[in-house]
């Protein structure tokens, strides 16, 4: 399986080459060549198989075959905290929760990155090299990468977080990490300041070239195809490829909701797809008046979706322009100068017909947090309820079809907000119980490319000595 750029000016390349570079070098973003796709036989063949394996399988079709995939999947999986790794959990008589946040971080990104650990240990082993891995993080991200890269013998990484725009448990489940080959960095911004310093680093030739940057946010392709296989496992839970499903994401970043969109893609029968957002809401606007406009980012009580700037909708908007590279490369250098992304009248109707959009404010959210807890004694974080409510909210026309919502993360990351709603503080599972006794190490930087790049370059020398 080959990779092109979203953007078209980086040489194409397979799955190991697009794990370890991250970002294209012309900025754009790595998509499949062509897409997999999958007979109605071999769904159904698919049916039953233990998750590791389905896992397997499904990345085996990306790629990944090239390395001990199946092996990688049964350890990374092994640690888990439910048999299933992704219980479904149904909540009234059509709508089932997927639990992502099983894994050691609590949160969905311990999915994709618990896998994205040991493909970086084989693939790095086997050529003798190093990387240094800069993430951008609003919470989850973070602990999840470092939890799966610490200690790892050819990795350095430096995580980038919004100071003071975390929930603790997320901050600290980070800087507490005190491993040599991890660094924590505060930035005096919002978690897309973050994400543009983690791009400029990319964007910065000698300073990539110079510490071998490699990335473990969604912009790595990886991490997507990591994330389409839960939603396989869910869909032939509920009875497809003989029947449809519909899926409702809470979304930030737009990756889990593109791993979502990849699965159809490859011809799983998903009718469609909700977005959930806090106030942070461009993709809820741009779904309904074509308004694609960045905002300040917001605070809200769904930090980890507190972001106006999505990178994986680059990856959509491709396939919205007919895969026209340079289209998609005009129209992303418009939205970084103007703050605003023109999008022909046609692509928007296709997105239209397959997306819709839904937000919910603060005092929404917790009143799903209640509502879930009453109704169906389920304690759902924050993230989970918005993308509850959103399902409600819009419904598929044909009652006959399930919706799968993605929970993404675990309660006791955000014990305040479920607290406020229910009157219940979810404990941490007992691993974590002396997380706030901890000691945090973690740097404080201004939002400035030099200074950051300073910081990483003196994390990276360090341990390379
Ligand atoms: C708990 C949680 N829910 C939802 C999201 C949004 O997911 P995405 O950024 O893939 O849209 C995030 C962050 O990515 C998250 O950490
Ligand atoms: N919500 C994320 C933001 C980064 O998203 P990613 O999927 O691109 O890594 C977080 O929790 O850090």
């Amino acid at each position: 399986m080959r990779y092109v750029s979203t953007r078209g000016q980086a040489a194409p390349r397979d799955f190991e080459a697009v794990l370890l570079a991250g970002l294209a070098e012309d900025g754009g973003l790595f998509v499949p060549e062509s897409w997999p796709e999958l007979t109605t036989a071999e769904w159904r063949a698919l049916r039953g198989l233990p998750y590791p394996d389905l896992a397997a399988r499904i990345l085996g079709l990306f790629g990944a075959d090239d390395m001990p995939i199946e092996a990688m999947s049964r350890d990374a999986y092994a640690g888990f905290g439910h048999p299933a790794v992704v219980p479904l959990v149904q909540l009234d008589h059509r709508t089932f929760a997927l639990e992502l946040f099983h894994g050691p971080t609590l949160a969905f990104k311990d999915m994709a990155l618990q896998l994205l650990g040991r493909m970086f240990d084989h693939v790095l082993e086997k050529r003798g090299e190093r990387v240094t891995i800069v993430g951008a993080t609003s919470g989850d991200t973070g602990s999840a990468a470092i939890e799966a890269c610490r200690d790892r013998a050819a990795v350095d990484i430096v995580i980038l977080h919004p100071e003071n725009r975390t929930s603790d448990v997320q901050r600290r489940q980070m800087t507490t990490v005190l491993a040599p080959n991890v660094k924590n960095i505060a930035i005096q911004g919002d978690f897309d300041a973050c994400q543009d310093l983690v791009k400029a680093m990319f964007n910065d030739a000698p300073f990539r070239a110079e510490m071998r940057l490699s990335a473990v946010n969604s912009i790595n392709w990886a991490r997507i195809a990591a994330q389409i296989p839960y939603y396989v496992a869910a869909a032939l839970a509920l009875g497809a490829p003989d029947r449809e499903v519909a899926v409702s994401v809470p979304t930030g970043n737009f990756g889990n909701v593109l791993a979502a969109w990849a699965a159809r893609r490859m011809g799983l029968p998903i009718s469609g797809f909700v977005i959930g957002s806090n106030r942070n809401d461009i993709l809820a606007r741009f779904l309904a008046a074509n308004d694609m406009s960045a905002k300040p980012v917001e605070p809200s009580l769904s930090p980890s979706m507190d972001i106006q700037v999505s990178s994986n909708f680059e990856r959509l908007l491709f396939e919205l322009l007919d895969r026209d590279a340079a289209a998609t490369a005009q129209t992303m250098t418009r939205f970084r100068s103007e703050g605003r992304m023109p999008i022909p009248h046609a692509a928007w109707k296709q997105a239209t017909a397959l997306f819709r959009g839904f937000t919910l404010d603060d005092e929404g959210t917790l009143a799903e947090i209640r509502h879930l807890w009453t109704k169906a004694g389920y304690l759902a974080d924050p993230h989970t309820a918005v993308g509850t409510a959103a399902a409600r909210a819009l419904p598929p026309a044909d009652p006959a079809v399930p919706v799968i919502v993605a929970a993404t993360a675990h309660p006791a990351k955000f014990p305040d907000a479920v607290e406020r709603a229910t009157g219940i503080r979810p404990p941490l599972p007992a691993r974590l119980h002396d997380l706030h006794n901890r000691e945090e190490r973690f740097d404080v930087l201004p939002d400035d490319l030099r200074a950051v790049e300073t910081a990483v370059r003196a994390h990276a020398r360090r341990n390379a000595a």
